[in-house]
């Protein structure tokens, strides 16, 4: 086993722990964890200990072990304390009570049904129709084109506000990041630290002087707006015939309005950002791999002769296009660290794990493992169709498995599918600063904080824009 066994301690072995404390905080700490979990499963191998009572895997035994959906309850790897928060109600992600989460996604799952994204359908093609519109309008007016980090934030969280809120944020409309997105995505770093100070307790004294009038405020901020938002959507609840994400929530009347916010911020993080990183990754790839661009480009524009025959039913078989999202995935993960569960005395990838300890599958380094990916670092999105380079694809699970696996993960491929095939078949793409670099220049504070990629949409002459006239 990696840098420290869990079953014996001596006073040595302490003092190192205490060591393992100050390494995982400062790499926790400096955005680059991703790279720091990589190095050490490298050099030590598939199970390393991080922090005094804490294990990281990195093997598709382990993720399968953990993850997955448990014989009982009572070998259920629940999660661990990283998720608890100082302000709020638990949420369905949030939430470490089985009983509770059983509920809260029971409650949910009819805004995630088939029947429920078939009519959700029409409000992701209105926000990417103005998108694509917009985009277009940008790049020729400005000379330094669109920053795609920040544009596909304003599209993925105009949907996901127009599912939960029955409102959008305007961002698409205005070409502006709302403040109060802004204000979680600003967050990101102070946020860290709240899972952190779980794990470090000089951390978690410190925390009042460190971090907790900067996170008050913004959760200050974050639930006033969420409160004005929910009010209006509450007030259309007998009006709204649609299956939205709250509808049946609203009527079933079970919920207080603590726990209808807790519930409508998580959406709307969780549903976003995800969506606009795998997004974002695809577009930049493939502006850096003209190869893979120019097969996505012949796929899409051959299949379609015009934007409207691209739909989340249409896209779903097309090889390259799904590639191509898989590898950004696979390549760049919206979720990229292990996420933390306790064992209930069980083995993991033939350890045994004492009831208490905590583990986790490190995502990233996983999907990055030359034992299962043939040049892992490289975007190949041919590695995805048909036999590919033979790699262990399982080693590749960015929604989670089991129980706890992503409520929203139909409505993202169909989002990212259509957002990205619409963008192909209307525009070539153009990438302004060729020396930026996604991969190097991002850290990662549970999400990924990105730098500025300025990118040109330049129309192609035969996509007459069929889009609502609205901006
Ligand atoms: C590329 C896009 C996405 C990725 C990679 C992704 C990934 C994940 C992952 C890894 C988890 C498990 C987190 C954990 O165990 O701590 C999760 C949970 C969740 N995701 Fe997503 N997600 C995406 C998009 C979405 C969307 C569009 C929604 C819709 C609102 C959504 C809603 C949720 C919810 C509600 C949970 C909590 C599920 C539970 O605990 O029962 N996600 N997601």
């Amino acid at each position: 086993m990696g840098l420290l066994s869990v079953t014996s301690y001596s006073l040595v072995e302490c003092i190192v722990g205490a060591g393992a404390f100050i390494w995982y905080a400062y790499h926790w700490m400096s955005g680059y964890w991703f790279s720091a979990i990589e190095g050490v499963h490298q050099k030590y191998g598939t199970v390393v200990r991080i922090a005094p009572n804490e294990l990281s895997f990195c093997s598709t035994q382990s993720l399968k072990d953990i993850y997955s959906h448990p014989l009982s309850s009572e070998w259920a790897f629940l999660k661990s304390s990283f998720y608890d928060r100082p302000f709020g109600v638990a949420s369905v992600a949030t939430t470490r009570d089985p009983h509770d989460h059983r509920q809260q996604r029971q409650s949910l799952a009819s805004g995630f049904s088939t029947k429920a994204l078939r009519e959700q359908e029409d409000i992701v093609h209105y926000y990417v129709d103005l998108f694509i519109q917009q985009i277009g309008n940008l790049s020729k007016t400005q000379s330094y084109g669109v920053d795609i980090c920040e544009a596909l934030n304003w599209v993925t969280f105009d949907i996901i506000g127009d599912l939960t809120f029955g409102e959008s944020f305007d961002a698409v409309k205005t070409a502006k990041t709302h403040h109060w997105v802004s204000t979680i995505v600003d967050s990101q770093f102070w946020g860290s630290i709240i899972p952190l100070s779980r794990r470090v307790v000089v951390v978690y004294l410190l925390l009042p002087f460190l971090a907790f009038s900067n996170l008050a405020r913004n959760f200050k901020i974050h639930q006033g707006l969420t409160r004005a938002k929910l009010a209006n959507r509450i007030a259309k609840a007998d009006k709204i015939t649609r299956a939205d994400f709250l509808q049946q929530v609203i009527q079933s009347r079970k919920f207080s309005i603590e726990a209808l916010e807790g519930q409508a911020g998580t959406l709307i993080v969780a549903g976003s950002e995800t969506t606009a990183t795998t997004s974002v990754a695809a577009l930049y790839f493939l502006a850096k791999n003209p190869v893979c661009l120019a097969a996505l480009q012949h796929e899409v524009r051959t299949t379609f002769t015009s934007a409207d025959a691209i739909t989340g039913h249409s896209t779903a078989t097309l090889p390259h296009l799904n590639a191509v999202i898989e590898e950004s995935l696979r390549l760049f993960p919206p979720v990229a660290i292990g996420l933390p569960r306790i064992s209930p005395g069980a083995n993991v990838d033939g350890h045994f794990i004492p009831a208490g300890v905590i583990v986790s599958t490190d995502n990233w380094t996983l999907m990055h493992d030359p034992k299962y990916w043939h040049d892992p670092h490289a975007f190949r999105p041919e590695r995805w169709i048909g036999e590919g380079f033979g790699d262990t694809k399982g080693a590749s699970q960015p929604f989670s498995l089991g129980v706890r696996a992503c409520l929203g993960i139909n409505l993202a491929y169909l989002e990212m599918r259509v957002v990205l095939a619409k963008i192909i078949w209307h525009y070539d793409l153009q990438l302004i600063d060729g020396d930026r670099d996604l991969l190097r220049e991002s850290t990662l504070f549970g999400f990924w904080k990105k730098p500025p990629i300025h990118m040109k949409f330049n129309g192609r002459e035969n996509s007459a824009l069929g889009v609502p006239d609205v901006l």
